[in-house]
């Protein structure tokens, strides 16, 4: 007798345990999902008989390996047959019982105590030693069970035994010595049960083998030609094992487990004709192999998959043994088979039937039957569970269908939030062209009034507010800038343009954006300023175009609507001063538009917010409470995709043109793939000044060389964004709007129209230059060219910066939303213009700086020794010579490198002259540095951090940097 070993009884507990864990149908029925497996084959050769010796019958098989057998033989007319065999185990003919049944059949036998039914055939031809085999099996399972009982104390075991015959389609009781054939029935729980089948429950080990013996003696036996005492019918014997937890017996939450093992000896599988029998014996044979037939039909179906009938009801040997076919059973079949010559077919339709047999597949499960107030309890369970399901309909469970519902809803409130900052933006920006336009007019001096009153309103808000906006970069050399109608900083966006003393710009009238500052130097303190001449001061004081978005954290419950009104409005509101437009706006109103829309997304946050508490835990799907908070004092959105176009002719810049992907210059298309997701970036643009100016801080790179030394590394930690960025970012807003069907930007233009009862719209005025591009696609291509030729021109007349120039030229490059921006810039060199013919320039410049056209031609003759000495240091010999053939410059001339630098930006009429001087100028500024044609296209990015003091000075180091790059 053998035992189970260790590891198997471990694996066996452990099956169990999940048993015991996992529920189950009441009654008996399969609980939890069923194993998939298939069955497990093997092929046991025996050996070869005395009377197969006697006659010389030669054996023409061979087991190479545990699992292959083949047939060698060279007789011609068997060359038609596969030669080789494989199944789960193949064994020799001096391989013992004990072997077979723990490499063939153990496992899927002892799968009975962990509560899953199994069942161990033994198939083959009459004297092939089925008998033989499953005897064995049968005890050495049975001493296993047993051994597990004993190893098992803390359950309760109870065995049962049944054991039936089907003899000529019969199914006869072998414990009973009533012949009477049995009625099979069907119970809709148990499927095929066979009425009044005796059923012993086991003693002991003893008890089994008394009743073993008894079947063996009422089962039919009767001499074939093959076999003297062949058995002439199946035979089933049935253990039957039902355990419980000892210490839950008798209680409410007991439960049992219930499974069978059925050891099954089929009756010989040859034909009656080759059993050679008659009468009788050939009766039998038709019965037993339509069971046969029948079992092999199923067994021959199943291996295709389960489509289509199977014919499990066509014999009562598939009747009874449905579940191990391919149903709720672990089971093993063990073809037998002879190896003399003489049985080759019989032995050649084993392994074919084995071979189909090998490929059906059960699904047995653990069987649980609960106790009656067990049972109670877990329906009432189920009940509720299919309550819910049914309240909630497509989902599994009703917790599970609140918790859909509330993500979409938080869905729906994300989009919803990000779409009313957008239109909140739009329509700041609007009311910002609105009060720029009327402004023109009239409101300048009273804004600049205003202005100056702010600003000797407000103390210098220096540092901290600066430090809480975070966003600030304007270039300070031992200088403070003093910022304007600060109180007004600490929240969302702000778009800054914040207007160098003496050079281009010269009035607040330019800027558009929703919330202005202007940057004047702090002239009356501190030591810095006195070390600071003022020769120094109108170096460094560049035109500084800050267009931000503010990213401190702020009150938003107290602040926030505050905060997020125009600062102008704010002034006109709460300084006593408002300055009620001639042309009868009420700004107020304009005002309401863009406040209305806050409060509707301070309660769209709100109620998002509400839904997000709902997610106590980190593992909320939506991990809302981090990117809700993104969205706070979110105005604009960045496009990582938008990037300048390069327009050259020039090899070097069709180079990066292609490896940035960008369309030619000239195609007024769209960049490819617009950005997917938006990010808050504080973004600062400084040019039009020498690159050695354009940072502010330490940890920026200040000039090109610090650039190509420091930027990249910095930038790689991706918290750095640039102009680029945030035009990009202004781009998506203006793409979404149009998305939008400009639905928006219609409403709140008649409700301008309503307000203020103006005539006009803000199309109408042409304060809506988006809108107008948007509207008629078709026409802003020659709009913009027609543009971008006036500002070439007003470029040169004003003496702008050549990186102004260049950036410009190279960001804006034809796309319909380009159209505010270079509507702007328009205005802002009209202004320029004009301020340049007016005597009161100084004046105009709001701070008795000089903006004259001298200074402007100052700061131009600057910018291009700056350009002379990067050609020397950008370009090599050959190039610089090429650039001077192709410009035209005599090699042997002095100062070619002057001489080509004021050449640069001059012949206005001539665009492919504009593309190569900015893409010479890009070059030379570094903004084609490998690497850096991203983030570092424009050569400002900036790292969001805590600024300082020292942020808005110049620092010594690149005041170094300059003078040694000089
Ligand atoms: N592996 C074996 N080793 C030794 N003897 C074997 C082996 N298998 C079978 N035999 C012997 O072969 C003879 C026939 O075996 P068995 O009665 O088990 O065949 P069977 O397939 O059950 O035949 P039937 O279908 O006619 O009942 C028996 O005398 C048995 O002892």
């Amino acid at each position: 007798m053998g035992a189970v070993g260790g590891d198997e009884l471990a694996r066996l507990e452990g099956l169990e345990a999940v048993a015991e864990a996992g529920g189950g149908g009441g009654g008996g029925g399969g609980g939890g999902g069923g194993k998939v497996e298939r069955i497990l084959v093997s092929v046991r050769l025996r050996p070869l008989s005395e009377r197969e010796i006697a006659r010389n019958d030669p054996c023409d098989w061979e087991c190479i390996n545990d699992t292959t057998i083949i047939f060698r033989n060279s007789v011609p007319e068997r060359s038609m047959f596969p030669t080789a065999y494989t199944f789960d185990r193949v064994f020799w003919c001096d391989c013992p019982t004990r072997q077979v049944y723990e490499e063939g059949a153990k496992e899927v036998a002892l799968s009975v105590v962990s509560g899953i039914n199994s069942s161990i055939f033994a198939y083959g031809q009459t004297s092939s030693g089925k008998t033989y085999t499953m005897s064995g099996i049968t005890e050495y399972t049975v001493a296993d069970i047993y051994d597990y009982i004993r190893r098992h104390e803390e359950r309760a075991f109870v065995l049962k035994f049944s054991a039936m015959e089907i003899y000529n389609e019969a199914v006869k009781d072998l414990l009973s010595t009533d012949s009477t054939p049995l009625r099979l029935l069907d119970d809709p729980e148990k499927g095929t049960i066979v009425e009044k089948l005796t059923e012993e429950v086991l003693r002991d080990w003893n008890h089994l083998k008394e009743l073993i013996s008894v079947c063996e003696a009422q089962r039919k036996i009767g001499e074939t030609s093959l076999n003297e005492t062949s058995s002439r019918s199946h035979q089933i014997l049935r253990l039957t094992i039902e355990s419980s937890a000892r210490e839950f017996l008798g209680k409410e939450n007991s439960s049992t487990l219930v499974a069978s093992v059925n050891f099954v000896d089929l009756a010989g599988s040859e034909r009656a004709s080759q059993a050679l029998s008659a009468g009788a014996r050939l009766k039998e044979g038709c019965h037993i192999n339509r069971s046969l037939l029948t079992l092999g039909t199923v067994i021959r179906k199943l291996s295709k998959g389960r489509n289509g009938h199977i014919p499990y009801r066509d014999s009562k040997l598939t009747r009874i043994l449905q579940p191990s076919l391919g149903g709720n059973a672990r089971t093993a079949i063990i073809c037998t088979m002879s190896p003399a010559r003489s049985h080759i077919e019989q032995s050649r339709n084993t392994l074919l039937f084995a071979n189909c047999a090998k490929e059906v597949v059960t699904s047995a499960q653990v069987n649980v039957v609960m106790s009656d107030k067990a049972l109670v309890k877990h329906l009432q369970k189920e009940l509720a569970r299919l309550e819910s399901a049914l309240k909630y309909p497509g989902s599994s469970s009703g917790a599970e269908s609140v918790l859909k519902e509330r993500d979409a809803q938080i869905k729906k409130m994300e989009k919803e939030i990000r779409e009313l900052i957008q239109q909140r933006d739009l329509a700041q920006s609007r009311l910002e062209d609105l009060l720029q336009a009327v402004g023109d007019g009239r409101a300048s001096t009273q804004w600049e009034e205003s202005s100056q009153t702010s600003m000797s309103q407000v103390p210098y808000a220096g540092e901290d507010v600066l430090s809480a906006s975070g966003s600030s970069d304007v270039v300070d050399h031992g200088v403070d800038f003093r910022p304007t109608e600060l109180g007004t900083l600490d929240n969302e966006h702000y778009l800054c343009l914040a207007e160098k003393q003496n050079q281009d710009i010269v009035s607040p009238r330019h800027l558009i954006t929703s919330h202005v500052i202007e940057l004047i130097p702090h002239q009356d303190g501190g030591g810095e300023v006195a070390q600071n001449p003022c020769e120094d001061f109108e170096d460094i004081c560049k035109e500084v175009r800050c267009i931000e978005m503010n990213e401190t954290s702020r009150d938003e419950d107290s602040e926030g609507n505050k905060n997020l009104q125009h600062p102008r409005i704010d002034s006109f509101r709460h300084g006593g001063q408002e300055p009620k437009p001639t042309g009868q706006m009420d700004f107020e109103t304009l005002g309401t538009n863009s406040l209305t829309l806050e409060q509707h997304l301070q309660n769209v946050r709100k109620t998002f917010n509400n839904l997000v508490k709902a997610y106590p835990d980190g593992s909320s799907p939506w991990s809302s409470a981090r990117d809700i908070s993104n969205f706070r004092g979110l105005t604009l959105y960045r496009s990582k995709s938008c990037r300048a176009t390069l327009m050259s002719s020039s090899s070097w810049f069709q180079e990066v043109e292609q490896n940035d992907n960008t369309p030619p210059d000239r195609s007024l298309k769209d960049f490819p793939g617009r950005p997917g997701g938006f990010q808050r970036r504080q973004i600062a643009l400084n040019y039009d000044a020498e690159m050695e100016t354009l940072s502010r801080d330490g940890t920026q790179a200040s000039g090109h060389v610090a650039l190509e030394e420091q930027s990249v590394k910095t930038d790689a930690e991706g918290n750095i964004t640039s102009i680029h960025d945030f035009v990009a970012g202004l781009k998506e807003m203006a793409q979404v709007q149009h998305q939008k069907k400009l639905a928006v930007g219609q409403e709140m233009e008649q409700n301008a129209n309503e307000d203020f009862g103006v005539e006009g719209t803000l199309k109408s005025v042409g304060l809506d230059p988006i809108l107008d591009s948007l509207q008629s696609p078709s026409r802003w291509p020659l709009e913009f060219e027609r543009k971008q030729q006036e500002i070439i021109e007003l470029w040169h007349k004003c003496d702008v910066s050549l990186v102004h120039r260049t950036y410009f030229f190279l960001l804006f490059k034809g796309d319909p939303t380009d159209s505010i921006y270079m509507e702007v810039e328009l205005r802002r060199l009209s202004f320029l213009k004009s301020a340049f013919s007016r005597e009161d320039i100084d004046k105009a410049a709001g701070g008795g700086q000089s903006l004259t056209p001298p200074s402007s031609m100052k700061k131009l003759r600057r910018e291009r020794e700056m350009l002379c000495r990067q050609m020397q240091k950008r370009l090599s010999a050959e190039e610089r010579e090429s650039l001077y053939t192709k410009w035209g410059i005599a090699l042997d001339s002095k100062q070619r490198r002057l001489q080509l630098a004021r050449r640069l930006w001059t012949d206005t009429g001539n665009l492919e002259h504009i593309r190569e001087s900015a893409s010479l100028v890009a070059r030379l500024i570094g903004l084609l540095e490998p690497g850096q044609a991203l983030k570092e296209m424009f050569g400002l990015s900036f790292t969001p951090q805590q600024l300082n003091r020292r942020s808005y000075r110049w620092r010594r180091g690149m005041s170094s940097l300059k003078m040694s790059n000089a």
